[in-house]
């Protein structure tokens, strides 16, 4: 039996089969169409950068995946910099940046508008906290109406808190000295972050209380690492965290222990945020604004939709997720170079011992604030621990951004890296070394350091957290 020509043989096959092999070719046509077009008249075209992540962002989602340490996508936009120079298009919609001197224009504040780019301000899962803000105007209308409660006059109301968490640390350092054992001080000091911030955005009810329980900071500290260990997903999947927070517990648990605390800690802040809305009414005068953040947002002139449970929980997560970790990463970098360091720690005991002769002393602020080694000390602690290793993409609507001799165009997703930043050779010489000196305002580089201190970030987009 000879064989049967190709047409007839397409038309013997089941129409299903026909109508998959329609399908999958119209994909990959797609596809190529999609690749030719991003790689010639996309409006990014011209951009430096390698011809494969111009034509896909599946890249980055691969080698987030599987590359392994030290060879993420964080690591490949670096190597992109040191074989293109300082503006690489590192996916088909995206510019990144590696130019100390462009960061004022991209992270602007006063009159400038920025956008979030999508993907990266949904990879905390809350699209409606600050921080997952795209629009411009809504973020200002937000943060406006919380701002208060993180500034330095509001933080200093809750010293007391700050006094009985240092105290319950130092309880856990004398016993791990007593029993002579080592500790992992990320943990107590993970505790020490999440506690007070705890109890300051969310009332004395609110506490986490982690440094009396030492098992579940443990296990808080895992659940933060699992929760960064998501980010490559959720930054690609953005519908993955609200979706998880819907599923039944036991799902949750059989699926991730670590994963399954978060949920009950976005669980209870919906509780409190309808709490707080049932009792609102009854407050009066201070009590109205102060007894937790759910009370500020109410008390604001936010529209109604923006003081619902969901949202009101989402912010207090988003402010939850923000602080711990972020203050424990920068006290163990403190911690570690301080002792890896003795010449300042002994400089550092000197001056303390200025103006706290009883090491077991209250001290105020404002003494402490006035001491220049200390505050040199916090400073390069939070220059080379780096904390921030994701980019940061904006996009300015209405604004071609100019970097060197290109003009970006409106609403492009531009990103730069802040670890990559702050520990930048060009603008640090000898980076990894700690040298407090830089911040001693008799350096005659001091000014210039300055500008280009920005672990918070600078901008409409900083840290709340700041003060
Ligand atoms: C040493 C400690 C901290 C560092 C280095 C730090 C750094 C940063 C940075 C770089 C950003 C911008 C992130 C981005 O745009 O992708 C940010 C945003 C933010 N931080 Fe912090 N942070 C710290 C502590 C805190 C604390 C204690 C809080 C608690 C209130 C906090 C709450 C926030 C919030 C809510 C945002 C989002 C702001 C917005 O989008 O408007 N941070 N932080």
């Amino acid at each position: 039996m000879g064989a049967l020509p190709f047409s007839r043989a397409w038309e013997s096959l089941p129409s299903t089969l026909i109508m998959l092999a329609w399908f999958v070719g119209l994909c990959i046509s797609y596809t190529i169409a999609l690749a030719i077009y991003r790689l010639t008249w996309h409006p990014l075209a011209q951009f430096p950068g390698p011809k494969l992540t111009a034509a896909t962002g599946w890249y980055e989602c691969f080698l987030d995946f599987f590359a392994g340490p030290g060879e993420t996508f964080a690591f490949a936009i670096e190597r992109m910099h040191e074989r293109y120079g300082p503006i690489v298009r590192i996916n088909p919609h995206e510019i990144h940046v590696s130019d100390p001197d462009f960061f004022d224009t991209l992270y602007a504040g006063g009159s400038a508008r920025r956008d979030k780019y999508p993907p990266a301000a949904h990879v905390q899962g809350t699209p409606d906290g600050i921080f997952g803000t795209i629009d411009h105007q809504t973020h200002r209308k937000r943060r406006a109406a919380i701002s208060g409660y993180f500034s330095k006059q509001s933080i200093m109301q809750d010293q007391g808190i700050v006094d009985e968490k240092i105290e319950l640390l130092c309880d856990i350092f004398s016993k791990a000295k007593r029993d002579g054992k080592e500790l992992n001080i990320r943990v107590p000091l993970l505790a020490l972050g999440t506690d007070v911030f705890c109890q300051h955005t969310l009332g004395s009810q609110g506490s986490m209380d982690l440094l009396k329980d030492w098992d579940r900071a443990v296990t808080w500290r895992k659940s933060i690492i699992a929760l960064l260990h998501w980010t490559p997903i959720v930054r690609q999947f953005s519908w993955v965290m609200p979706f998880a927070v819907e599923l039944p517990m036991w799902i949750i648990k059989a699926a991730n222990k670590e994963l399954a605390l978060v949920v009950s800690i976005f669980r209870d802040l919906r509780r409190q945020a309808a709490a707080a809305i049932a009792e609102h009414d009854s407050l009066e005068g201070d009590q109205k604004v102060r007894p937790n953040v759910f009370h500020t947002i109410l008390s604001s002139n936010l529209q109604a939709h923006d003081k619902e449970v969901k949202r009101m929980a989402q912010e207090g997560f988003a402010i939850l997720s923000a602080s711990g970790d972020t203050i424990a990463r920068s006290m163990t970098a403190a911690m570690y170079h301080i002792h890896a360091n003795p010449p300042v720690l002994k400089r550092l005991k000197e001056e303390l011992k200025q103006v706290m002769p009883d090491p077991y002393g209250k001290i105020d602020l404002a003494t402490l604030e006035a001491l220049p080694w200390l505050t040199a000390v916090l400073k390069e602690s939070l220059r080379i621990a780096a904390l921030i290793t994701t980019r940061a993409p904006l996009q300015a609507p209405t604004e071609y951004l100019k970097c060197g001799e290109w003009a970006i165009p409106p609403d492009t997703p531009v990103s730069m890296t802040l670890s990559s930043l702050m520990l930048d050779p060009k603008v640090w010489p000898e980076p990894m070394k700690f040298t407090p000196e830089r911040w001693l305002e008799s350096n005659p580089e001091y000014r210039r350091n300055m500008n280009y201190f920005v672990p918070f970030h600078r901008g409409h987009r900083n840290c709340i957290g700041i003060k």
